[in-house]
């Protein structure tokens, strides 16, 4: 896809935040001086654009620090905003890299049912087989018999080999097959579907801890990546997700979907600014094609209406 068709997509796929965000930061700017009550109404207007208190207290003081007394306009405005926040999102832009040695990469992917998990996997797969690595998946969501049936469509329509079980398999033994057959063929990542029960924490705790286990056996670095799938639509619910599967299952990573359709966007800003995780992609639609690597500056500038 060219450049300009993901931006527009991107754009598209923000657009109830970027609106939410430019509706509430224009109606500030009518006072057109930078003074206390401007940037009182600026970080009111971020944190009812999702981007939380502490985001929006870090971009107040920012923009005091730099602009304070100056006359701006509205496009002034929404400029100095996107870079204060493209600040707050370039240090947790991190592309998923395929760089385990021995092979695979493993990475195992979590998030509760719903998400976008299972798409989120097919998508990822999709991004390293356009830059030619060799991809299979495991279905270690062996919790429902759907999971695992989905996850094999998505292999077979994107045309990638998947290690699976019964239902309630037993997950780790799944992940086991998986590193072994994946060694054996030569491939390059392993992309492993969890079951996403974070109501039995104790359950899902005691589940990944044996896969852990099970992988470590086969490779002491793997997983290489424990990537949580959050969806945007739950706005700050999102946040107390991030905080519960980091105790639970040391996230290294996260992608956030859905961001097409919610005015919510703004809450990846809240999530790097309070947890610093990567940001490894973001999906803005139900396509195949339609997950991509973390851009902080587009992003930061769609959020803030100037892109
Ligand atoms: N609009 C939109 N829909 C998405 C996106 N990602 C996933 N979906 C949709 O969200 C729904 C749930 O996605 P799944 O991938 O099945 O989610 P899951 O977390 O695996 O959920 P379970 O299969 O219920 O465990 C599906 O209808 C997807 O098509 C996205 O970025 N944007």
């Amino acid at each position: 896809m060219s450049e300009t068709s993901w931006k527009d997509r991107l754009f598209g796929g923000f657009r109830k935040t970027s609106e939410r965000l430019s509706e509430n930061l224009t109606s500030v700017v009518s006072t057109a001086k930078l003074d206390d009550s401007t940037l009182d109404d600026v970080e009111d207007a971020l944190i009812l654009s999702d981007l939380g208190p502490s985001a929006a207290s870090r971009i107040r003081q920012k923009l005091s620090d730099k602009k304070f007394g100056l006359s701006m306009t509205e496009t002034e405005l929404k400029e100095a905003v996107a870079e204060e926040i493209a600040e707050i999102l370039r240090p947790v832009a991190k592309p998923l890299e395929v760089v385990a040695f021995p092979r695979p990469q493993v990475l195992l992917v979590i998030g509760v049912n719903g998400s976008g998990k299972t798409t989120t996997i097919a998508k990822v797969a999709h991004l390293f087989q356009e830059d030619d690595y060799g991809v299979m998946l495991a279905a270690g969501d062996t919790f429902r018999a759907a999971a695992i049936g989905q996850l094999a469509t998505w292999a077979e329509r994107i045309g990638v080999p998947i290690i699976r079980g019964a239902e309630g398999g037993d997950p780790a033994s799944i992940v086991f097959d998986g590193v072994k057959a994946a060694t054996d063929q030569g491939i390059d990542a392993l992309i492993v579907d969890t079951a996403g029960r974070l109501q039995n924490k104790r359950e899902l705790m005691d589940e990944l801890a044996k896969i852990r286990k099970v992988l470590g056996r086969l490779n002491p670095e793997a997983p290489h990546d424990v990537v949580l799938v959050l969806d945007a639509t739950n706005g700050q619910n999102a946040l107390a997700q991030i905080e519960t599967f980091k105790e639970v299952a040391g996230v290294t990573g996260l992608i956030m979907t859905k961001l097409d359709g919610t005015a919510r966007g703004g809450v990846l800003v809240a999530a790097a600014e309070q947890y610093g995780l990567p940001i490894h992609a973001i999906g803005v639609g139900e396509k195949i094609d339609d997950l991509r690597p973390f851009d902080p500056d587009l992003v930061a500038r769609v959020i803030a209406g100037v892109a």
